[in-house]
C-alpha cells in the first residue's frame, strides 16, 4: 500500500533531467495554449454560415462589419475561415509536438545516461542480484513510459486543462443553464476515473515486474545459446521463455481489459450529458429562445468540454503507467549500494614496498564466511602463486585487492595504507587484472587491448600484443588487430581470448598484475603460449597468480596455499611448487 501511494510522486524522478530542458517544455506548453485558443474559435464559422448565411439572421453587434455581404459570399467566407483555423490549428500542433517531444527525447537521453552512470558505479553485490536483462528493460521500456508521462503532462494535460477552463467560461457566458445540464455527468465521471486510475496503477506495476523478468530470462538464455544448443536444451529454453512470456501476456491482457473497460463507460456517460443538452437546447430552439446556430455552438463546445474531460481521465491512466515505471527507474537512480570513497580519499600509494592482507574477514552472504582471519604479504617485485581447492576464495582475494568489494573485517594495505581510505579509482590503477573469464568487449582486438590503458598508443598496443603472444594468431584474423571480436570475443578460441586479456594487462602501466587461472582449460600447447605470454608481461612487476597449473606455478617465487576459513594462508618455498598436486591431495592445508 505504501509502495502504491509513492507512485505518483515518483514521476519526479525525471525532475533533474527535466530542469535542463524546461525552456523547450515551456515553449511547447505556450504553443499548446495558443493552439487551444485557435481551437476555441473553430465552431464560430459554422454558426455564421447557419444563422446568417443560410438562416438570414441580420448581422449586428460585433459582426456588424459584415452587414451587406451577400449570403453566398458569407458562406464562402465561413468555409474559408474554417479551413484557415484548421490549418493554423494543425501547424501549431505540429510545432508543439516537435518542441515538446524533442525535449522529452532529450530528457530520456539524460535520464538513461544518469541511470547508466549510476549502474556502472553500483557495487558488484547489487549487480550480482540484478539481472542484466531486467536492468536493460528499466533503461529502455521504463524510461520510455516515464517520458510518456512527461509528454502527456506537457501536451495533453495543459491543453486539456486550458480547453476545459476556456470552454467553461464561454459556455457560462453563453448559456449557464445548458452548461449546468451538460456538467451533471462530470462528477460521476471523475469518481469513476479515480477508481480506474488505482486499478491501472496496480496492474501496471505487475506488468512491468513481469516484463522485467522476461527481459532477464531472455538475455540469460540468449547469452548462453551455446550451452543451450550444446546440451540440446532448446526445448527447455523455449519452455522457460514461453512460461515467462505467458506470464507477461496474462498480466498485459489483464491491463488491456482494465483499460478497455473504461472507454465505453466514459463515452456512454458523456453521451448522456450531450443527449440531455440536445433535448433541453432543442426545446429552447423550438420555443424560439435560441437559434439553431447557437445550439450548434453549444453542442460543439460541449464536445470540446468533454474532450478534455475524457483526455484528463486518459491522462490519469498514462500517469499511472508512468508512475509504475518511474518507481523502477528510481530504484536504479537512488540505489546507494556502492563501494564509496570517503571525502578527501587519498591516492593509493605507488606500491614500492608491499601489499598486505591483515586479519581479513569477508562474506558475500550473511552467515557464509569466505575468508576469515586471512593474512598474506606480497613484497614489491615478488611473484606469488595462490592455490587451494575450488570455491575456497582465491578469486575473492583478487576482488578484495581491487576493492570491488569491501572487507568485512581486517585490512588490505598497499605500502602500509588501508585501501579503504584510498580513492577506488587510484587503487584499481595499481593493478592490471586478468580475470578467469577474459571479459572481452564487442570491439576490435586493438580496442580490447587498449582497454587496459586509455593512454596507450597504437605502438603500445602492438608491443603488448607481441609480448602476450597475440602475434602468433593475429595474422589468421581477417583484419589483424582491427578484427572485430563479436560479443564476448566469440570469434576466438579460449587460449586466444586469454592472450588478448594478458595483452590488456601488459599494456597497462600498473605495478602489479593479478592473474586468475589464466591457463585453465587450455591444451598444453596453448597453455605453454599463455605461460610464455605471462612471463613476458610480468617482468619487473609484482604478481599475484591464481592457478592449478604446475608449469605456471613454477614461475612464482612463492606458493601460498589458501586454507579453509579459520586457518591462516600458508606460504611455501618455490622449490616445493613441483609438488603442488600432492599437497592439494593432502587437503589444501
Ligand atoms: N558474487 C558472489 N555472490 C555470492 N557468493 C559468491 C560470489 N562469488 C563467489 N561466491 C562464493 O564465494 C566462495 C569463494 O569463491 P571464489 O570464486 O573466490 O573461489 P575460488 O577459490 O576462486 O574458486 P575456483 O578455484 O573454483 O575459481 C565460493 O563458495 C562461491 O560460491
Amino acid at each position: 500500500m505504501v509502495e502504491r501511494m509513492k507512485v505518483p510522486l515518483s514521476l519526479s524522478v525525471a525532475g533533474p533531467s527535466v530542469r535542463s530542458h524546461t525552456p523547450a517544455l515551456a515553449a511547447g506548453a505556450i504553443l499548446v495554449v495558443v493552439q487551444v485558443g485557435v481551437a476555441l474559435l473553430r465552431p464560430w464559422p459554422l454558426a455564421l454560415a447557419v444563422d446568417y448565411a443560410l438562416g438570414g439572421k441580420p448581422l449586428s453587434g460585433h459582426l456588424g462589419f459584415l452587414a451587406g455581404v451577400e449570403p453566398a459570399k458569407l458562406l464562402i467566407l465561413a468555409a474559408g475561415a474554417t479551413v484557415v483555423l484548421t490549418t493554423v490549428d494543425g501547424l501549431l500542433e505540429m510545432a508543439t509536438v516537435r518542441t515538446a517531444e524533442g525535449a522529452a527525447e532529450r530528457i530520456g537521453a539524460s535520464l538513461r545516461a544518469a541511470m547508466f552512470e549510476r549502474a556502472m558505479t553500483r557495487s558488484l553485490r547489487w549487480h550480482d542480484r540484478m539481472r542484466s536483462g531486467e536492468l536493460v528493460s528499466r533503461f529502455t521500456t521504463d524510461v520510455g513510459r516515464v517520458l510518456d508521462g512527461v509528454i502527456a503532462i506537457t501536451i495533453s494535460f495543459l491543453p486539456d486543462a486550458v480547453m476545459l477552463v476556456g470552454v467553461l467560461v464561454l459556455l457560462l457566458a453563453f448559456d449557464p443553464g445548458l452548461l449546468l445540464i451538460g456538467l451533471t455527468v462530470v462528477p460521476v465521471l471523475a469518481g469513476l476515473a479515480v477508481r480506474q486510475r488505482a486499478r491501472i496503477r496496480a496492474v501496471e506495476q505487475d506488468a512491468r515486474a513481469e516484463s522485467g523478468r522476461l527481459a532477464g530470462t531472455t538475455t540469460d538464455l540468449l547469452r548462453n545459446v551455446r550451452a543451450v544448443q550444446a546440451f540440446a536444451r532448446t526445448d527447455h529454453a523455449t519452455g522457460e521463455f514461453g512460461k515467462q512470456n505467458q506470464a507477461v501476456l496474462d498480466v498485459e491482457l489483464r491491463a488491456v481489459r482494465v483499460d478497455a473497460r473504461w472507454t465505453p463507460v466514459a463515452d456512454v456517460l458523456l453521451a448522456i450529458g450531450s443527449a440531455l443538452v440536445l433535448v433541453v437546447g432543442g426545446m429552447h430552439v423550438l420555443a424560439g429562445a435560441m437559434s439553431i446556430g447557437q445550439l450548434l455552438v453549444v453542442t460543439a463546445y460541449l464536445r470540446d468540454l468533454y474532450s478534455p474531460v475524457r483526455g484528463l481521465t486518459r491522462l490519469s491512466a498514462v500517469l499511472a503507467k508512468a508512475g509504475a515505471s518511474a518507481t523502477r527507474v528510481q530504484d536504479v537512480l537512488e540505489c546507494d549500494e556502492a563501494v564509496t570513497d570517503r571525502p578527501g580519499a587519498w591516492t593509493a600509494p605507488p606500491l614500492i614496498q608491499d601489499v598486505r592482507f591483515e586479519k581479513v574477514g569477508f562474506r558475500y552472504e550473511p552467515g557464509q564466511p569466505v575468508l576469515e582471519d586471512f593474512n598474506l604479504r606480497i613484497a614489491a617485485g615478488e611473484t606469488v602463486c595462490l592455490i587451494g581447492p575450488s570455491g575456497i576464495g582465491k578469486s575473492t582475494v583478487l576482488h578484495l585487492l581491487l576493492r570491488l568489494y569491501e572487507v568485512n573485517t581486517g585490512r588490505v594495505l598497499i605500502d602500509g595504507v588501508n585501501v579503504r581510505y584510498c580513492a577506488q579509482q587510484t587503487v584499481r590503477n595499481r593493478f592490471a587484472y586478468v580475470p578467469q573469464d577474459p571479459w572481452l568487449l564487442d570491439a576490435t582486438v586493438a580496442e580490447n587491448i587498449a582497454f587496459g590503458n586509455p593512454a596507450a598508443t597504437r605502438a603500445d598496443v602492438l608491443e603488448a600484443g607481441r609480448t602476450a603472444q597475440v602475434d602468433e594468431f593475429i595474422g589468421r584474423l581477417p583484419h589483424g588487430y582491427d578484427t572485430s571480436l563479436g560479443e564476448g570475443g566469440v570469434r576466438l578460441s579460449g587460449g586466444q581470448r586469454r592472450r588478448i586479456a594478458i595483452a590488456r594487462a601488459a599494456v597497462s602501466t600498473a605495478p602489479m598484475l593479478l592473474l586468475d587461472e589464466p591457463t585453465a582449460s587450455l591444451d598444453p600447447r596453448s597453455a605453454a603460449s599463455v605461460v610464455k605470454a605471462i612471463q613476458a608481461a610480468t617482468q619487473h612487476r609484482t604478481v599475484l597468480l591464481v592457478t592449478h597449473d604446475q608449469h605456471l606455478a613454477a614461475i612464482a617465487d612463492r606458493v601460498v596455499n589458501l586454507a579453509r576459513p579459520g586457518s591462516t594462508a600458508r606460504a611455501s618455498k618455490p622449490e616445493i611448487t613441483a609438488d603442488l598436486k600432492q599437497r592439494e591431495k593432502r587437503g589444501g592445508g
